[in-house]
């Protein structure tokens, strides 16, 4: 099989390397030219045998719609467009819409396994009609891990359910992470009493109930720096936890650990809290408490 590839970024590149190694022709387009195999589109659409399959793996949002439009323009009839972005779900329908306009036909794809994917595979959700993931089963099976293909890979439902899986996936991702590291905070406040909190973690790795991959990468980051000392404790987002959280309010569905663990990124991008100043001043107000100076250039 040989497909075409664009986005040729930390993900991409790894990807289009993992599908060479399993018997997978791939020509890859990117911008940048210390990576591409062809030089734009319409390159990218003539190297390919028809029908086409192409897997784009460009940053969700604007890029992904954008790349969808210029890649209608050059795509035909009975060709495949596969997202494997991190893209929400809500966009698949409409990208599907767009490129049906011209008989191309879409599917969308949750993948996990972030920089270890290339050694490791990725973890795949897949949404879309049957015959069209069919269609690009050889592809998922070279990108999934060896073993039991359910085991790493589900074609979840139409188009738009893969990426809600990936959704769901990386809110649950918070939430784990989040547990992990205030079992860390914990007993690195009591050192007293544990004396080597990697050691624990370590320990934990076979046989408990606790024991993950998560875990296992927490360990290795406490060894490459135990105190975390080279690393502000500044998390960023890239949406899916926000979506996750909209869906559940939407739903009515309680999802309190998911929703806390995205609160505890935006705390821990600010530098003070005016919610805790203001806190501060009403117990000021009502009963005299002290309030401490603002630290300067701490606002928010
Ligand atoms: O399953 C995965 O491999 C990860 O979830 C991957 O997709 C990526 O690292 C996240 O998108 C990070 O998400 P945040 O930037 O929202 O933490």
């Amino acid at each position: 099989m040989h497909i075409g590839l664009v986005g040729l970024g930390r993900m991409g590149n790894n990807m289009r390397q993992r599908l060479r190694d399993h018997g997978i022709e791939v020509t890859g387009y990117d911008p940048n030219p210390a990576v591409t195999d062809v030089p734009d589109l319409a390159a990218l659409a003539a190297a390919l045998p028809t029908p086409r399959v192409v897997w784009v793996m460009v940053p969700s949002g604007a890029v992904t719609t954008s790349v969808i439009n210029d890649i209608a323009a050059v795509l035909e009839d009975g060709d495949l467009v596969i997202d494997g972005g991190n893209s929400k779900y809500t966009v698949d329908k409409p990208h599907a819409h767009k490129l049906g306009e011209k008989g191309i036909h879409f599917a969308d794809c949750g993948v996990s396994g972030g920089v270890w994917g290339l050694a490791n595979g990725y973890g795949l959700m897949a949404g879309g009609d049957k015959a069209d993931i069919e269609r690009a089963m050889p592809v998922f099976d070279a990108l999934r891990p060896e073993g039991p293909r359910e085991e790493g890979f589900v074609h979840v439902g139409p188009v738009g359910a893969g990426h809600y899986a990936k959704m769901v996936h990386n809110g649950i991702e918070y939430a784990q992470m989040q547990a992990l590291a205030e079992g860390y905070e914990l007993m690195d406040a009591n050192k007293d009493l544990i004396h080597d909190v990697a050691g624990v973690f370590e320990a934990w790795q076979r046989g408990t109930v606790v024991r993950s991959w998560l875990l296992e990468l927490l360990v290795k980051a406490l060894k490459a720096d135990p105190e975390f000392q080279d690393i502000r404790g500044y998390v960023d987002d890239s949406g899916e936890g926000r979506w996750t959280i909209q869906e559940a309010l939407d739903h009515a569905v309680p999802l309190p650990t998911i929703s806390a663990s995205i609160y505890a990124r935006f705390v821990s991008r600010q530098t003070d809290s005016p919610a805790m100043k203001a806190v501060a001043a009403l117990r000021n107000q009502f009963g005299g408490h002290a309030v401490k100076a603002a630290v300067d250039g701490a606002g928010s």
